[in-house]
């Protein structure tokens, strides 16, 4: 029997189109293969879609994505609206799906592939083996707490705010997450705030110090954010699943991309209690190298893989690109972002056909 799935597609904008139609790609030709069918709708989010409609999320967009089985997002974002006021910004449209759906959750995995150790800008002793996963809170924290903007004071200068406020039920909810996760991986959940000087990390550690007794299985540590960051590239193994704020979560991400050789390699994963989930790379719209052929469209690749594990409950098809991905990074196939001596440097389109080859020799 066919399984039918219908996937929204955001391609965004800089270098989206060109690394979403390798996803869409490889989807097909998992999906003949498992008998899925996925029906794709391509919808407007970000810069393209405010030049289209004036607005970085229309209504339109976000209802589609609701009526859908997954959302497959690119990135958003670029120079050419980087002076309009916040929330007329391609980054509300990003913030605006992710509150619209209720995707509080965003696990962002990192973990070094054998084949690019060589990658990393580490060396290979310190990072060997690592596979972190970050539990990322994800439409709480400063990204979304009021008051926010920029205000005049009584001597009439300006004064930007943005205020970090979490709730103790949102704080458990993502924790719950974390020692889920921890639990099906190494048992160990270390969560990360800045309890030395926030309140609201104050109120985090409490939470999540009180949920641990619910998790008599998982190893619980915290840590702060400042020294988090600096352990994550002096010893990243110490780390198995890491929890923590929307802020804290997606700075530490980045720096977690820098282990495994380059942030063109990590995918994610963004989930809520129900509804489809959106599955997008941990970077962004890249301008620098938009247009160029140049991305890496590995990390929208994976995170196709994601939506079939996590989003549709098809963990074999996912299996078959992630092994895919080890397979053409073996052959010494290479884009220029993990690209080193010896290798093949290949454009986007070519890692894209690359990768097709060998999934179709499967
Ligand atoms: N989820 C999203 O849609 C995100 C959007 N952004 C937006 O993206 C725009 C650019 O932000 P940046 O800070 O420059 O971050 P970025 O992640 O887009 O780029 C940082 C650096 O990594 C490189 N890079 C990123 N993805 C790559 C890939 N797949 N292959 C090869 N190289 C890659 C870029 O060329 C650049 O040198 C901004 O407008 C920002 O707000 C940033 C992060 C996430
Ligand atoms: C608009 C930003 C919050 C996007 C970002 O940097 C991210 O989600 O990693
Ligand atoms: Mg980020």
């Amino acid at each position: 029997m066919t399984q039918n799935y219908r996937i929204t597609l955001l391609p965004g904008d800089g270098i989206g189109s060109e690394i979403i139609a390798v996803a869409v790609n490889v989807l097909k030709v998992v999906g003949k293969k498992y008998n899925i069918q996925f029906e794709f709708t391509e919808a407007l989010i970000g810069g393209a879609a405010i030049d289209a409609t004036g607005e970085p999320l229309p209504a339109d967009s976000l209802d589609i994505c609701r009526n859908s089985d997954a959302v497959l997002l690119a990135a958003i974002g670029g120079y050419k609206w980087d002076s309009l006021p916040s929330h007329l910004r391609p980054e509300a449209g990003l913030l605006g799906l992710r509150a619209g759906l209720g995707l509080f959750a965003n696990l962002r995995p990192a973990k070094i592939l054998p084949q690019l150790i060589d990658a990393s800008s580490l060396k290979r002793e310190v990072v060997e083996g690592v596979d972190i996963l970050v539990v990322r809170e994800l439409t709480g924290g400063i990204y979304f707490g009021k008051p926010k903007g920029i205000f005049e004071t009584e001597t009439g200068e300006k004064r930007g705010v943005n205020t970090m406020a979490y709730t103790e039920s949102e704080i458990e909810r993502i924790g719950r997450v974390g020692f889920e996760a921890a639990r099906k991986r190494g048992g160990k959940l270390c969560s990360v705030d800045k309890a030395n000087v926030l309140e609201v990390s104050q109120l985090w550690r409490d939470r999540i110090t009180k949920l641990a007794q619910e998790y008599p299985d998982v190893e619980l540590s915290h840590m702060y954010v400042d020294n988090a960051a600096m352990q994550l590239l002096r010893a990243p193994k110490q780390f198995d699943t890491i929890v923590t704020g929307n802020l804290f979560g997606d700075i530490l991400s980045d720096a977690a991309a820098m282990l495994t050789g380059s942030i063109g390699m990590l995918p994610s994963a963004s989930l809520g209690a129900s509804g489809p989930g959106v599955f997008e790379p941990v970077h962004g719209s890249a301008p620098d190298i938009a247009g160029q052929d140049k991305a890496n469209p590995l990390a929208q690749v994976l995170s196709a893989a994601m939506m079939l594990r996590y989003g549709l409950n098809e963990p074999t098809p996912a299996d078959e690109i992630e092994q895919g991905v080890l397979e053409v990074l073996q052959k010494g196939d290479r884009t220029g972002d993990i690209m080193s001596p010896g290798m093949n440097l290949l454009g986007c389109r070519a890692m894209g056909k690359a990768l097709i080859q060998v999934l179709e020799a499967k």
